[in-house]
Parts: structure tokens; sequence; C-alpha cells
């Protein structure tokens, strides 16, 4: 015997019919309501290392990430053992603690990466990361090249790697050159070693040029790169 002869619901006429009548229609026709739940569910937080040459522009491009991100956005505060200096605020430039705590620290494998800079230890505390990921935040690190291939080696894939040029060298001594922060061995250093650093830029996901004058382009950049990655469909969530 065939199945049981059920009546077809019958679609009223488009022009004829209200919204929500053709609306119960059209679910009756398909067996089924229609759910409101959302399609995708929310992109997981999203970890966003960002680097580059000395005095490319890597903290100015940051604090206006963090003006039009806002509570979305955490921007994770490094351990130092350096000494605080004049107008420093500790939690908001760097966490400092002794040297010992910051050997402890590491230890305990509390930290996501370390260096020694300058006889100074610098770290990402993974806590940090692990208290706003769970709150739903983007993570943003901000690390030397160096830092950025150990947390290459970490996170693989699960994270997205900028590397912030200038326009061109010439720029980058002049922003240097203008910002008056450091002494001219200093200097020398620090642009001597930019130009190594170029040659990692085949390691990252993105390169942004943030040129003269122009800072609110890459960081129109660089929100649009977090904006697609977070739609993507594949992402493996990184495991800190
Ligand atoms: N697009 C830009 N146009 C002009 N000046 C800029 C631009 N971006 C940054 N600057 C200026 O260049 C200088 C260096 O920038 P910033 O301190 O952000 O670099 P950095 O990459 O964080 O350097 P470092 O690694 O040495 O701390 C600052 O004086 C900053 O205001």
């Amino acid at each position: 015997m065939g199945e049981t002869w059920k009546p077809k619901p019958t679609i009223p006429v488009i022009e004829k019919a209200t919204k929500p009548e053709l609306f119960r229609a059209l679910e009756s026709a398909l067996g089924s309501s229609f759910s409101a739940d959302p399609i995708s569910p929310p992109p997981n937080p999203l970890i966003i290392v960002i680097s580059g040459p000395s005095g490319v522009g890597k903290d100015a491009v940051i604090g206006k990430l963090r003006e039009s991100r806002g509570e979305n956005l955490h921007f994770v505060v490094t351990a130092t053992s350096r000494p605080m200096r004049p107008g420093e605020v500790h939690g908001k430039d760097y966490y400092f603690v002794s040297k010992e705590e910051f050997l402890d620290m590491k230890d305990r494998n509390e930290l996501l990466e370390y260096a020694l800079v300058y006889g100074d230890y610098k770290g990402i505390p993974k806590s940090q990361i692990r208290e706003f990921m769970g709150r739903g935040c983007d993570i943003v690190l901000r690390v030397d090249i160096q830092g950025a291939h150990t947390l290459r080696k970490k996170l693989k894939d699960s994270a997205v790697f900028i590397f912030l040029v200038a326009e061109s060298e010439a720029k980058l001594v002049e922003r240097l050159i203008d910002r008056k922060t450091e002494s001219k061995e200093d200097l020398l250093v620090r642009i001597a070693t930019a130009r190594e650093e170029v040659r990692h830029v085949k390691s990252f996901d993105y390169v942004v040029v943030n040129s003269d004058g122009k800072l609110d382009e890459a960081v129109k950049l660089v929100e649009s790169i977090i904006d697609a990655e977070k739609a993507r469909v594949r992402r493996k969530c990184a495991a800190i």
C-alpha cells in the first residue's frame, strides 16, 4: 500500500498574500518551520601578530586600531624585567617585574614567547591571551621579527602574521630621525637591522605599507585583513 494521502499545502498567489501568509505557507510546504538561529556561529577570536622594522609605525598603527576596535581588541601588554622609565605606567606600557619574577614565569611555562633584549627580558604572558580570548576579544601581539619567527613556529596558521613596511628605506630612516628618541649609535643599529629584517617578509601572511602621512590607510588595510580573516570558513583555533 502507498503512503497515506496528504493534501498538498497550497502557496497563495504572491501578489494577493501578505508576507506572514506567504512565510507560513512556505514553511508548511517545506514541512518545517524556518529557524531564526544564526546560520554561521560567531567567529573565534583571532590572534594578530604585528611586526616590522624599528620606526615603521607599529605602535602608531596599533594605537589607531585600538581606538577603532575598542573593547573587541586586546593589545597584550608585555612583561619586562627592565626598570620603569619616567612617564611609563605599570600594566599599560609594560608589566614591570624583577628578573627573578620573570625567570619564574618562564620556568612555569607562563610565557608564549620571550627574548633577552639589550640585557632585559621581554615576554608575552599566556594568561592575558587566555583571559581576553575567553571574553571573545581579538588579540594583538607586537613583536620583533625574531619574536614573530618563534610565534609562527608555535601558532602556525592559527594566527595572522602582518609585516609592516615603510614605502622605502629612505623614508624609514627619515621617520627614525624625526622621532628623536635614538642616539646616533642606536640609529645605526636599528637601520642596519631593518635592512636585514625586510628579507623576512616571506614568512608573513600579509605585508602592509605604512606610507608617510598615510597612517589611516595602513590602519584601514589592517582592519580589512582582520575582517576577512574572521570571515574565513576554516581557521584553526589557537591553543595557548
Ligand atoms: N604613516 C606615517 N606617517 C608619518 N609618520 C609616521 C607614520 N607612522 C608612524 N609615524 C611616526 O614614525 C615614528 C615611528 O613610529 P612608531 O614609534 O609607531 O614605530 P615602531 O615600529 O613602533 O618603532 P619601534 O619598533 O622602534 O618601537 C613615530 O614618530 C610615529 O609617530
